[in-house]
């Protein structure tokens, strides 16, 4: 199966044309399937199919409509449409933005540039949609996100395309974030209907002065309209992240993809769309930030702003209102070596964690702080295995391809040419082939360095040699970020005086920093983030508690 380059869309206009293999072909084939197997109650065998709406009770119900309004185009010409309202619609603007393919640096996709006016229609029907899904029983939501995983595993393949042609993500690790959005979803509806089932019961009598007159209730109430903004890295898995929480709760959703990541994201959000949840419910809008950034974070109807991205998230938190905000933002994740540390499983850990996805994670290892006395030996061994990694296209699965941009290239030479001006030795010859670097390795990096401090957001890594643990812990913290650290010891004593000294949201011990599992909390100190993330946490933080009090006339005691 292919995804739709800018050429091949042309023959996805035609539902009649069922030889191309077109992903939208696919997805009408798909959910008929899934529409048997009884997963996808958008879709029906016969010219009928049932789609969900609201009703004036305000509850779910499924109305029948017919077939040719549901087999809906994401695509008008070359240019991907926006979702809103339930529908996908070309932007009145008649503007576009290009998507590069990482790899050939030509344009791959294009999506609309919508303008200001459709943002306020999203945002005034994601306002009425979450007023009757808010009433939607718990369960119900649950299994329509149930079924939104199950769709989005069957169009694992489409979407990892998406993803491979337009952030460069190696084939393989694209099906993977794609895989992991469903469970992610999945996980989330499961969770959401055990953390949101519950709430607390209070007596008064607990506190000085009172007897026992008052019984509180409390729930968990949803904000209203979250807004949802990912990164390019992880555009499918850091949209659901947000998006499944946010329903779960029962708030409507509107989605702001990053450019590169778009179109994956679009047609996730088409899975969400085969469902079937109420208009207006989830909504994907895309466009320049110019126009529409701002215009979007300070837009008076947006009640919640989940963020993942870089310092933009610093300069969103100051302009946003008096809204719960939860930003996951840089890292400048450091891994200290000690003496007794395992150095093959400190290595191979480094190389993983310091390299995948060509270093573009947030929570890749940044800086290696190691003892003089091991760092000889660990360097040597890192370099064996840098050796080894593979360099290339993302079709090929290489293990590093071409990082996002131009922009970003140009970004991470800057730092390797910083760094080669101070001193640092290279490990590797700097090699660069359009937005393709070789793995690099920087050893004797001292703190004057701009590498020893900023993100590079590219396959190069510092080596800092450090005296004293105490001058590791001291580098770790004067970072401006603290997202999260690693320490590789045999002593867990240590590990544990350590990991407490570090300010870093999480420390790994004997392992690389990583985000997941998605149901672990996740978080950043300083500039690295506002709240924390994993799916409770998420859940807890798109909503609000309310609570009920129970004023009885005469103090009353349980068997009293
Ligand atoms: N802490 C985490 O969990 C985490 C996870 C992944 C990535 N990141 C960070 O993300 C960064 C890389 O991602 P990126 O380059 O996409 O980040 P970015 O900050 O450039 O963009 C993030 C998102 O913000 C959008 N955006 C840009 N300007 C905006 C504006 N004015 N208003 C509203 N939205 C705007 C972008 O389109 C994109 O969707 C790195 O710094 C990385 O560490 C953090």
């Amino acid at each position: 199966m292919r995804c739709p380059t800018a050429k091949g869309v042309q023959l996805v206009a035609s539902a009649k044309r069922v030889k191309t293999s077109s992903s939208f072909h696919e997805v009408s084939m798909e959910t008929t399937r899934l529409s048997r197997e009884g997963l996808c109650p958008g879709f029906s065998r016969g010219r009928f199919h049932k789609r969900a709406s609201d009703d004036p009770s305000g509850s779910v119900k499924e109305t029948i409509e017919p077939q040719t309004t549901t087999v809906q185009k994401i695509i008008e010409g070359d240019v991907f449409k926006y979702y809103s309202d339930g529908e996908w619609k070309v932007s009145s603007s008649g503007k576009t933005v290009s998507i590069i393919n990482p790899t050939t640096r030509k344009t791959q996709y294009k999506v609309q540039a919508c303008r200001q006016e459709e943002v306020n229609k999203i945002v005034e029907s994601a306002k009425q949609a979450q007023k009757s899904w808010a009433k939607t029983p718990l369960w119900k939501r649950a299994e329509l996100l149930h079924k939104a995983a199950a769709i989005l595993k069957e169009h694992k393949k489409t979407i990892a395309e998406c993803l491979v042609k337009e952030i460069a993500k190696p084939a393989k690790d694209a099906v993977t974030e794609v895989v992991r959005s469903g469970d992610l979803v999945s996980y989330c509806a499961e969770e959401g209907v055990r953390v949101l089932g519950e709430g607390k019961f209070l007596v008064s009598d607990s506190f000085p002065g009172n007897e026992r007159t008052k019984y509180c209730l409390t729930s968990k109430i949803p904000l209203g309209v979250v807004l949802a903004i990912p990164p390019f890295n992880y555009p499918v898995n850091l949209a659901v992240s947000k998006i499944a929480p946010a329903l779960i709760a029962g708030n409507s959703l509107v989605l702001k993809p990053p450019t590169q990541g778009a179109v994956a994201a679009l047609h996730m959000v088409h899975c969400f769309h085969l469902v079937g949840f109420p208009k207006g419910l989830i909504s994907c809008v895309t466009g320049k930030g110019s126009e529409i950034g701002d215009f979007l974070t300070m837009h008076p109807g947006v009640n919640c702003i989940s963020f993942t991205g870089g310092d933009t998230g610093i300069a969103i938190s100051k302009k946003a209102g008096m809204i719960p905000l939860q930003m996951e933002l840089g890292g400048k994740d450091a891994c200290i070596i000690l003496e007794d540390a395992d150095l093959d499983l400190a290595a191979s850990s480094i190389v993983k964690g310091g390299f995948s996805y060509s270093g573009q994670r947030c929570t890749a290892v940044k800086v290696v702080l190691v003892m003089e006395s091991v760092a000889d030996a660990i360097v040597k061994k890192i370099n064996a295995l840098v050796e080894k990694l593979t360099v290339g296209p993302p079709e090929d699965d290489c293990d590093i391809t071409p990082v996002v941009t131009e922009s970003s290239a140009n970004f991470i030479e800057g730092l390797v040419m910083d760094a080669k001006l101070k001193g640092a030795k290279f490990c590797q010859i700097y090699k660069r082939e359009g937005n393709l670097i070789w793995p690099l390795l920087l050893d004797n990096v001292r703190p004057d360095m701009r590498i020893a401090w900023e993100e590079p957001f590219g396959p190069v890594l510092p080596v800092i040699r450090i005296n004293s643990v105490e001058e590791g812990i001291y580098h770790c913290n004067a970072s401006n970020f603290g997202l999260q650290g690693c320490i590789f010891t045999k002593d867990i004593n240590k590990a544990i005086l350590i990991s407490d000294a570090m300010e870093t949201g999480t420390v790994q011990i004997n392992s690389a920093p990583a985000r997941g599992p998605d149901h672990f909390p996740f978080q950043g100190l300083k500039d690295s983030g506002i709240g924390s993330q994993g799916i409770t946490n998420s859940i807890n933080m798109m909503t609000k508690i309310k609570s009920t009090v129970i004023n009885l006339p005469t103090p009353s005691y349980t068997m009293g």
